[in-house]
């Protein structure tokens, strides 16, 4: 649970900010002033620190200024509040290293303020962290902030091994020091990480340095870190820095994932779930690419519903579209891996056969054909017509396409209900 050092030497005052605290199920200690904020702060264990300006022995930033001196609240955001807002008096308290002010009359921004921090505070991140760092001590101290983040932390001595684990493992965040145990240093993690194939080059690393080595932290930069905590590591530091990186991450994986999504939709008929027109265009080059390399038989199967508009017209939109959704999964199961099956419009289906002799496809079309008439789909009769047409050498896809067509036309014209190939044609 997080806690609050609240330091005002009016009792009522303290009431009314305890209040804020205590709505965000922060627990909360008082004192009267700041030699008694002094001695509480001494014991440790606050996660923010709230004062006034007036506190009777002290003014705020002098208190401030002592706790500083004394390092008794390091990392721990320090908030004072004034009853009168006065520029100078504020930017002293700032200079002094205070966190926020915030006027007594404008209690909703420091509600606000309080607010983003619990949340922040509170934020449970998940997922194992890569530690390469060399000395135990710093180690210890780095693992035990990010568990208590929610993080699980694989720890390694060396560069060499930790690179040898990042093919194999699921890591959401790198954390490594510039000098290691071993030949090779932080540097060569971070070029490991960002050579590793796909998304995994994405991972976001986070460098500890030495804040004395400007030129250094430059180079990791430049290498490919995303950020870096200065030695020694301040555990608010680390825990803030890790936060923004994962939040990052967890927005570009968002992003990603939505980007997906967009382009599968983009690709799918929302009705049947088959693929569609975009798809079939998108597909083709490959496939017509792979029956000439090959040398295999492609062949092109237009599939129309036959008289749909008078299913619309006697049954209702609603029940077509039952009929679409049937049809649909029944060319989906007689489908194999191999062929590409899409709605093309409206009652019209398309499939590519690649592999199957001319012969093999118009049986495989004359099964279907058979299959939809006889299964009554939505418990409606429907018959479907089938018009086949196989790639000839040097033919383009729209030569193929309206072969195929014409022989759906074909198919229509001698009664529906049947399969004609175009090579039957002429
Ligand atoms: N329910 C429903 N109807 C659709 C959909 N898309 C197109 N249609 C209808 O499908 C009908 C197709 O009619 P036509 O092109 O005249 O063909 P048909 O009635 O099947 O006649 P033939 O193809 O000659 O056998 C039209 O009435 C369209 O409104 C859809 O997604 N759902």
């Amino acid at each position: 649970m997080l806690k609050a050092l609240l330091i005002d030497p009016s009792r009522f005052q303290r009431s009314v900010i305890e209040s804020i605290f205590r709505r965000r199920d922060v627990e909360v200690d008082m004192a009267d002033g700041a030699v008694a904020g002094l001695q509480a702060l001494a014991q440790g264990g606050y996660n923010i620190l709230c004062f006034s300006l007036e506190l009777g022995d002290m003014r705020g930033p002098e208190f401030y200024r002592e706790v500083r001196r004394r390092r008794l609240a390091e990392g721990v955001p320090a908030l004072m509040l004034a009853a009168t807002p006065d520029k100078r008096v504020f930017d002293d308290a700032i200079a002094a290293g205070v966190t926020e002010c915030f006027p007594k009359a404008r209690l909703d921004e420091l509600e606000q303020y309080i607010g983003q921090w619990e949340r922040r505070s509170n934020r449970r991140l998940s997922g194992r962290v890569l530690l390469v760092e060399d000395s135990d001590t710093a180690a210890q101290f780095c693992s035990e902030v990010m568990e208590r983040l929610g993080l699980e932390v694989s720890r390694y001595r060396t560069a060499e091994e930790a690179i040898a684990t990042l093919p194999h493992e699921d890591y959401r965040i790198v954390v490594t020091d510039f000098v290691l145990e071993g030949l090779q240093t932080g540097l060569s993690v971070i070029r490991a990480v960002r050579a590793l194939p796909g998304r995994k080059a994405e991972l976001p690393i986070l460098a500890l340095s030495a804040l004395d080595n400007v030129a250094r932290r430059v180079e990791i930069l430049r290498a490919g870190a995303n950020d870096f905590v200065t030695k020694p590591v301040v555990a608010e530091e680390l825990a803030a820095r890790l936060g923004n990186l994962l939040t990052l991450r967890m927005l570009f994986e968002q992003l990603a994932a939505q980007h997906e999504l967009v382009k599968e939709m983009a690709v799918r008929d929302a009705l049947t779930s088959l693929h569609n027109r975009h798809h079939l265009m998108a597909e083709m080059p490959r496939l017509l690419l792979a029956a000439r390399e090959n040398e295999q038989p492609l062949t092109l199967v237009v599939i129309d519903v036959d008289h749909f508009k008078r299913i619309n017209d006697h049954h209702g939109h609603t029940r077509g579209d039952e009929v679409l959704v049937a049809v649909a999964r029944l060319l989906a199961e007689a489908a194999s891996d191999e062929q590409l099956l899409v709605r093309y419009g409206g009652e019209e289906f398309v499939c590519v056969l690649l592999g199957a002799t001319p012969a093999q496809a118009e049986d495989d079309a004359d099964r279907l054909r058979e299959r939809i008439a006889s299964a009554y789909p939505a418990g409606i009769e429907v018959t479907a017509s089938f018009g086949l047409a196989t790639l000839r050498p040097g033919e383009t896809f729209d030569q193929l396409f309206s072969r195929a067509d014409e022989a759906l036309y074909e198919a229509k014209r001698s009664g529906r209900n049947c399969v004609v190939s175009a090579d039957s044609l002429f």
